[in-house]
């Protein structure tokens, strides 16, 4: 059981999800799940808007569901509709659940290196109202583009990066973080995390890698495509494990690239795909639309 509660938005007029709250079940797959769910929001006459569910075996498996469903007075009544869902899992379910009100964004922490494109991305598309995220910092390994952050607003912090000892730069990073975020997201940062920082900050991390996984793991992926010869580069968001791009991917795209085009170029075309492919991960994360599962995703796309 958990509950995620990020810190409240300023807001000054109702938003589309005010009053709106999303579920996501996850678990043994039985008999009787959606109806008890169903049971549960009917009996305090919560109306659901959507309703995705998958279960990976007809004969029995893993079950998934995510529901958005609008309440009046929602912040007032969310805490007996849990006890509710709770009292209803008891009977008989091996189920886990969040539930979240959709009018709190996430908080994200951006961690960036040289290459800005997909960070600057990110920070415009916030801007534009394309992410419900609330960005609490950036922090980079890298000087240049903390007057570009700035300029969007968001508190920028550049911690270098120490060489092969990366415990003293980890230690800033999680100091800084505090516990006061959702998630982070690895906007091209180009510095392997430690296992012991990936436990110790309690987070989903998600990152992109340049290359359309599992091909061209870890550093110079667009230099190994060319020396490949591959026709087609591309980009993965995952979410980050110790094991270097091996963690359970969230979207994936490729673009067409030819023999004459060179390194220089596979980079350059190859930004466009990235950054397409990590905000439709960071939107889909942030609308709890991503339920891990082992070593893959459910996504409930939107
Ligand atoms: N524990 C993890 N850390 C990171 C992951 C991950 O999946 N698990 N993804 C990388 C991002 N990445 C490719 O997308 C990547 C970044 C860095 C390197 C690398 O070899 N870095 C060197 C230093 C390079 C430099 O200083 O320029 C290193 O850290 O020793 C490979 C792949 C982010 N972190």
């Amino acid at each position: 059981m958990t509950v995620t509660q990020s810190a409240p938005a300023v807001r000054t007029q109702p938003g589309p999800t005010d009053n709106q709250a999303v579920l996501i079940v996850h678990g043994k797959d039985r008999t009787g799940i959606v109806a008890a769910i169903s049971a549960v929001l009917g009996k305090h006459d919560a109306n659901i808007v959507s309703l995705d569910q998958y279960s990976d075996n007809p004969h029995g498996g893993a079950f998934f569901q995510r529901t958005v469903f609008a309440l009046d007075h929602l912040k007032a009544r969310l805490p007996q509709v849990e006890l509710d869902l709770q009292a209803k899992l008891a009977e008989g379910f091996e189920l886990e659940y969040t539930l979240r009100d959709l009018s709190v964004p996430k908080r994200v922490a951006i961690f960036a290196s040289k290459d800005d494109h997909c960070l600057l991305d990110l920070l415009w598309r916030h801007r534009r109202g394309e992410l419900p995220i609330n960005v609490s910092m950036v922090i980079s390994n890298h000087p240049d583009t903390a007057n570009e952050v700035r300029f969007f607003g968001v508190p920028f912090f550049h911690v270098p990066s120490a060489g092969p000892d990366k415990s003293a730069a980890e230690a800033q990073h999680l100091q800084l973080l505090r516990g006061n975020v959702d998630f982070i997201v690895l906007a091209r940062y180009m510095q392997i995390l430690s296992g012991d920082f990936i436990g110790r900050v309690g987070v989903p991390i998600i990152n992109i890698h340049h290359s359309f996984l599992p091909s061209f793991i870890g550093a110079g992926p667009y230099a190994k495509a060319k020396q490949r010869g591959v026709k087609l580069v591309g980009a993965t968001a995952h979410y980050v494990t110790e094991d270097l791009d091996e963690g359970p991917i969230i979207e994936q795209d490729v673009i067409r690239v030819s023999h004459a085009d060179t390194v220089a170029d596979l980079q350059r075309r190859g930004a466009d795909v990235e950054r397409a492919v990590l905000s439709r991960a960071v939107r889909w994360h942030s609308e709890d639309r991503v339920i891990r599962h082992e070593n893959h995703t459910i996504v409930f796309a939107g």
